[in-house]
């Protein structure tokens, strides 16, 4: 496919999305019919799609409509592409632009021009101040990849080695012990040998941060109460001797659990609420709540234009919910904690005082607030005891 031929596609897959398809099948559905796409295509127009999504308002601003056309116009605008290469019409190219396409288009208003919904902005300024803006940017851009190396099988220096030898380039993040920054070729990693021998798990740098600060408070047992598909259950069990139950609600999420930490020469058992065991206590229960992602945003932009403020209280109360739940399993000696992926003060901060408020007896000990950024997602961490 030429360049102009993916935007194309990228055109009627955000048309579709526009429609009301949620993004996934809208991008299959494309797929499933482009038999001449190769892998190459598929990426190229998938990475087209998604910088759209992301800049949805200062994409449709500049491209003067919020249509596939309008925000593809947009983007080609924003990043000082040649409109007529692209809209070219021509073999697969998108038709030339017309007049009023070629007139429409003006500079994003501010709020236009932090990707926002507008609902939203107030709420970040609460937690951000005057970060906010730098914080919208970092959720403009393409999100890193990075991996966590398994100790317990190999060590930093041999993974980075071990992934150069298929081509896949990646350095020791800065900040994070366990990490390592894909610096090249993101997509060859899911069929990396270096991840089918159990030498790493992809997780961000923030969710790795997230379990180094809770490691010294492991004690002998630990609850990953919100376990999901259960990465950080892996990194508990690789960093700590700790006996590690990974629980999550709905048991399809942690299916492939006893497999990956099979690869990583662990044992993890798990937990559902019918079969959790609610007379046992744990040194360490971890909450590591459903939010709304905001901190993720770069990799799920969609869920950005998606959230709603009823969306938003509903996940507080769940919030609070699994925070009244995780208390009664924590021994007496032993700590709470609480954390989102989420950026938003109603999520973070605002639950942790309201479970203060409501469980006498209760203290935080500590807090990690990571904004996201080049190094790692957005993250919220915080720590409580028994007074
Ligand atoms: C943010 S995800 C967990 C991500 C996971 N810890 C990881 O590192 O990949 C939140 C999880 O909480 C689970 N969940 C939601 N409500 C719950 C509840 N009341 N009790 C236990 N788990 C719950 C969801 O099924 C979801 O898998």
């Amino acid at each position: 496919m030429t360049p102009a031929a993916r935007h194309a596609a990228a055109i009627g897959i955000l048309d579709s999305w526009l429609a009301g398809s949620p993004i996934e099948p809208a991008y299959q559905g494309w797929a499933r019919g482009a038999r001449y796409a190769g892998s190459k295509d598929r990426a190229a127009v998938r990475d087209i799609v998604f910088d759209a999504l992301r800049c949805r308002r200062s994409f449709a601003a500049r491209g003067g409509a919020e249509t596939g056309r309008g925000l593809v116009i947009g983007l080609v605008r924003s990043t000082g592409g040649q409109l007529t290469e692209i809209f070219s019409g021509t073999g697969h190219a998108p038709e030339p632009l017309t007049e009023a396409e070629r007139a429409a288009g003006r500079e994003p208003s501010r709020n236009e021009a932090a990707d926002m919904p507008d609902w939203l902005l107030p709420r970040l300024e609460e937690a951000f101040g005057e970060r906010t803006e730098a914080v919208c940017d970092v959720l403009r851009r393409r999100a890193p990849m990075h991996l966590r190396v398994n100790l317990r099988r190999t060590d930093r220096d041999t993974l980075v080695e071990s992934l150069l030898r298929e081509g896949i380039e990646a350095e020791p993040h800065p900040e994070v012990a366990t990490a390592v920054s894909v610096t090249s070729n993101p997509r060859r990693v899911a069929r990396s040998s270096a991840l089918s021998e159990g030498l790493a798990e992809v997780q961000d740098a923030s969710s790795q941060a997230v379990v180094h600060r809770l490691v010294p408070y492991a004690g002998r047992s630990v609850l990953d109460y919100c376990a999901g598909a259960g990465g950080k259950s892996l990194a508990f069990a690789d960093l700590t001797d700790a006996a590690i139950l990974a629980h999550d609600i709905a048991a399809a999420r942690m299916a492939d659990l006893p497999e990956r930490a099979a690869r990583a020469g662990i044992g993890v058992p798990t937990a559902t609420p019918g079969t959790l065991d609610t007379a046992r206590q744990y040194d360490l229960v971890f909450c590591d709540a459903p939010c709304s992602g905001s901190g993720t945003w770069r990799r799920d932009p969609e869920a950005k234009w998606r959230l709603t403020p009823a969306r938003l209280a509903e996940l507080s109360a769940m919030q609070d919910d699994v925070l009244d739940a995780a208390a009664g399993l924590v021994a007496r000696d032993g700590h709470l904690a609480y954390a989102t992926c989420s950026i938003l003060k109603e999520e973070n901060e605002d639950r942790i005082a309201a479970f203060l408020a409501r469980t006498p007896g209760w203290v935080e000990r500590e807090r990690l607030r990571i904004e996201p950024s080049e190094t790692g997602d957005g993250f919220f961490l915080a720590i409580l005891a028994r007074a």
